[in-house]
């Protein structure tokens, strides 16, 4: 090894970390804790977050692109609380610029304040060559957020807990996504609220077997999945918080309709909304539905996106001789 290969310093590192959409969403009746469980199909999307974290003598965060006014710039940050959780358990100060490059629409349902914290992880752990595996960096994910580790781990799982537990599941091929991003965010606190609210409206509490019934692993959409058949996947999507979200945002059902109408497989409200992600046969397919739901004005935007994406990964190092 050479003498200035030995001396060789990242000054910045940056990770690249995935979006995700709940192809299946099973949530159990509330726990004494707040939370509810939950089983999931998680599945990573090529839309995406990049974080970049530098040497710096103090803690800092900046955030451009997609929603970065409504995303805070201090301590209650997920990436600044990655950070800081990283740097508790490696015994070093947490002096380091965050630069957030934001592409996951803020409070859609789809991660993208999980993702940041995963990037922040990821790119810290490189930047400061932390000798540290799979297992902690999980663990540290987790007490940041139920959605944190799928962040990490990308591709797709089955998510069962929280959603923090996490098992890979066989998925071929590649599934081609339009998403239909909303005017505004839904809060995921809320949502999980008001699907308790129309629960205990419908039949007081959910009794024993009920509950079993909704936390059911989903095996025909594993199986489906595993085929690689975007048709025999779609008829089995499913959100148990999509009601909630619907109740909160009535206008979605005319968004679902209309990608519907465009020619999509399948729809679905993404995880606790409001982005509506909906399943096309191919990728040309996606092109067109995507081109109709712009014209129809029943989103801010839209966006086309596949799956499974990798999971949070370092995307490259700046470095000083
Ligand atoms: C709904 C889901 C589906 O994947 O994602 P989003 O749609 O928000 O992205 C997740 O469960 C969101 O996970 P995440 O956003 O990490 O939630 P957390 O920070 O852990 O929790 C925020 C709040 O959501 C509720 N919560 C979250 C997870 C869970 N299993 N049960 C819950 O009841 C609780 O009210 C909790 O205080
Ligand atoms: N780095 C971050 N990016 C986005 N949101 C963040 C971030 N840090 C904290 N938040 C807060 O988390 C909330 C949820 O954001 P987000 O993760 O984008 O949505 P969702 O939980 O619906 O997937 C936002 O309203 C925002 O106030």
């Amino acid at each position: 090894m050479s003498r200035t290969s030995l001396s060789v310093v990242s000054d910045s590192v940056t990770a690249r970390a995935p979006s995700k959409v709940n192809l299946h969403l099973g949530v159990g009746p509330r726990r004494d804790d707040g939370y509810h469980d939950l089983v999931t199909v998680f599945q990573a999307l090529s839309l995406h977050d990049d974080i970049r974290v530098a040497r710096a003598n103090e803690m800092s965060v900046t955030v451009r692109g997609e929603g970065a006014a409504s995303v805070p710039a201090d301590d209650s940050n997920l990436a600044v609380r990655a950070a800081l959780a990283l740097a508790d358990w490696a015994d070093r100060s947490g002096k380091v610029a965050i630069d957030i490059d934001k592409t996951i629409p803020v409070a859609g349902g789809m991660a993208g304040g999980s993702a940041d914290a995963a990037g922040a992880l990821v790119a810290l752990a490189a930047l400061w060559k932390l000798d540290i595996g799979r297992d902690d960096l999980a663990t540290i994910a987790a007490g940041l957020g139920s959605d944190v580790p799928f962040a990490l781990h990308g591709n797709t799982a089955l998510g069962t807990g929280r959603g923090e537990r996490l098992m890979q599941v066989l998925s071929r091929g590649e599934f081609h996504w339009v998403l239909a991003l909303a005017r505004d965010g839904l809060s995921t606190p809320a949502v999980y609220h008001e699907l308790d609210r129309l629960r205990d409206s419908r039949s007081g509490e959910c009794a024993d077997d009920a509950a079993r019934d909704l936390l059911r692993r989903p095996d025909e959409l594993m199986q489906a999945l595993a085929s690689g058949d975007p048709h025999a996947v779609a008829p089995l999507l499913h959100n148990d918080l999509q009601p909630a979200a619907l109740s909160l945002q009535p206008t979605l059902r005319r968004t679902l309709r209309a990608g519907i109408d465009a020619g999509a497989l399948g729809g679905i409200v993404s995880g606790s909304g409001p982005t509506c992600a909906f399943l096309c046969a191919d990728e040309t397919g996606a092109v067109n539905v995507a081109a109709e739901l712009s014209g129809a004005g029943v989103a801010r935007s839209v966006r086309t996106a596949s799956g499974p994406a990798a999971g949070t990964r370092v995307l490259g190092a700046d470095l000083r001789h």
